[in-house]
């Protein structure tokens, strides 16, 4: 199975607990849009949800493919989100915004009862901070904003460099018009005090960890999918 299969393969179990009229936030990210276009399938066929997407491009996503959207406002409370994760940890702790939609992501998984996480094995770590942690920060005062960081995450053992994202040329920008700092801390021992520190650094806007927020993820390899549940708990789904 490749890559793509993979996804396609979790993205398919995913939909499983899809029911109709629920209200679904959309993820953002290459599995994220697997699962949009199998959803677009069950709508097509019949199938009633309103779907809140995580960032513009998942939006646009769904336009083209039929998946009706309304906004968070219209929207504030959903009952299940399905996305995808960089890394994600036997307690289900994970960390998100490869696809610089962090804060959108991170929003609308909090206002819904269930997150699920749709990945590949490569995306199963022991302890997260293989993949560098995102951190979306306002363009104000940004090197204020790295001295910042770079001074707490020091007092919690933590060195790295902090890498400004760029696309191409251009510095990149997310969709709420912030900045995205990668950080290569490297294993991160204790995510939950890491979380808490950056949060209250004030050019922070958000950051990548997202901490007891999924409840679910479905995990797709070679030999089939599982599920994984906090504290390592799960089963193989075939
Ligand atoms: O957090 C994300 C976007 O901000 C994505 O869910 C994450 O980057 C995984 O993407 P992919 O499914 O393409 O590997």
């Amino acid at each position: 199975m490749d890559a793509r299969e993979m996804k396609i393969k979790a993205a398919t179990a995913a939909l499983e607990h899809v029911e109709d009229g629920m209200r679904l936030g959309i993820g953002t990210g290459s599995t994220a849009e697997e699962f949009v276009r199998l959803l677009a399938e069950k709508v097509a066929g019949g199938l009633k949800v309103q779907g809140v997407p995580t960032s513009e491009r998942t939006a646009r996503r769904c336009v083209e493919l039929g998946v009706p959207l309304k906004s968070l406002d219209e929207l504030p409370e959903l009952d299940l989100t399905i996305d995808g994760a960089d890394e994600v940890d036997g307690n289900l702790a994970l960390i998100k915004g490869g696809g610089g939609a962090l804060l959108r992501e991170k929003i609308v998984a909090g206002a819904s009862t269930r997150m699920i996480v749709i990945a590949d094995e490569s995306k199963v770590v022991e302890t997260l901070g293989a993949f560098a942690l995102p951190i979306e920060i306002n363009p104000f005062g940004s090197v204020a904003t790295r001295i910042a960081i770079e001074k707490l995450a020091s007092r919690l053992g933590l060195t790295g460099e902090l890498k400004l994202r760029r696309a191409g040329e251009e510095v990149f920008t997310t969709d709420g018009g912030h900045h995205i700092f990668d950080a290569s801390f490297g294993r991160i021992p204790d995510a939950e005090a890491l979380a808490g520190a950056l949060n209250s650094i004030p050019g922070v806007v958000e950051h990548g960890l997202f901490i007891h927020m999924a409840s679910l993820a479905i995990i797709a390899g070679p030999a089939g999918a599982r599920t994984l549940k906090a504290n390592n708990t799960g089963a193989n789904l075939s």
